[in-house]
């Protein structure tokens, strides 16, 4: 196995609840994200949430978005931010409540502006990222070229098929600057070509030494732990009302994570079927 380790905490969830009425839906949710460094690496993680319908996924998904105020318990954020010192800027890391913009959401129903262009689309989310100024055009077309949408740049959405506008989404959040990507059922609807493409996409974000946590929602569990690090099984525990975390599953220590191999391998196959035991 890939010797790594796990190093900062980049997201922290402690004891989440959330009620409606008196009705608990999330109870005492907790979990970490960290970086992890491999051998001429520094990445994010790539964790995902999966449980059976109902269960509270998109609620869970709502509260981390900021879209959702929690009934109790704290998201906080750790960032690499510049400061002044007597030799120049050096980063130092950060720990702060997570704020609305934080996350860059990416939803099932991939929302462009219909009267944008792509281009103009991707224009105005690298002007909302300082750390691209003067360098927006550059960025879009290196993402553009990366993520295969060079020959869409000129089109409207709705010319768009199914995969592309999830790209679109995707290279949008980026450009923005995001380091939290939440991905709403990112694989539905797709062609096995373009899930290949997404799937390709999405473990070269998280590979990308940017320190990018992406944290997926999704019913498909075999494309979702393909590309995870980390699987959290939302459930119920018996006696006790609303959901919590029941199982958290390390693929890196099963020597699952970081592959593109994974389908037939054994250890895989048994992963999927205590994850479908579990819901
Ligand atoms: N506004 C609301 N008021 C009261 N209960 C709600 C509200 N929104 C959702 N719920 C309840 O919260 C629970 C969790 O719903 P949620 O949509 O998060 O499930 P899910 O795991 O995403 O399901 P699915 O996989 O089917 O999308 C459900 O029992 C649902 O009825």
């Amino acid at each position: 196995m890939t010797a790594y380790t796990k190093n900062d905490v980049l997201l922290q969830a402690k004891d989440i609840s959330l009620y409606y009425d008196d009705k608990c839906i999330l109870r005492n949710i907790d979990f970490t994200v960290r970086d992890i460094v491999r051998p001429g690496l520094q990445q994010g993680q790539v964790v995902s949430l999966i449980g059976r319908s109902g269960i509270g996924k998109t609620q869970l998904f709502r509260v981390l978005s900021g879209l959702q105020k929690p009934s109790g318990g704290t998201i906080t954020v750790r960032e690499r931010k510049p400061v002044e010192s007597g030799n120049g800027s050096i980063e130092v890391w950060r720990e702060r409540p997570v704020r609305a913009g934080d996350m860059g959401v990416i939803f099932q129903n991939y929302y462009q502006f219909g009267w944008r262009t792509v281009r103009q689309s991707l224009l105005l989310a690298a002007r909302k990222n300082p750390a691209l100024a003067g360098k927006e055009e550059d960025a879009i077309r290196e993402y553009a070229g990366r993520f295969d949408i060079t020959d869409v740049l000129q089109r409207y959405p709705a010319q768009l098929s199914g995969g592309q506008q999830q790209r679109v989404s995707i290279i949008q959040q980026l450009l923005k600057g995001s380091n939290f990507l939440l991905l709403d059922e990112p694989f539905s609807g797709l062609d096995i070509c373009v899930l290949d493409k997404v799937t390709e996409l999405l473990l070269q974000v998280s590979l990308s030494d940017e320190l990018k946590t992406l944290i997926i929602v999704s019913h498909d569990i075999a494309t979702t732990v393909e590309i995870s690090d980390t699987v959290f099984i939302l459930g119920k525990e018996s006696g006790k009302e609303g959901s919590t975390i029941i199982r958290e599953i390390d693929l890196i220590e099963r020597g699952l994570a970081w592959r593109h191999d994974l389908r037939q391998d054994k250890v895989f196959v048994d992963t999927l079927a205590e994850i479908k035991g579990c819901l």
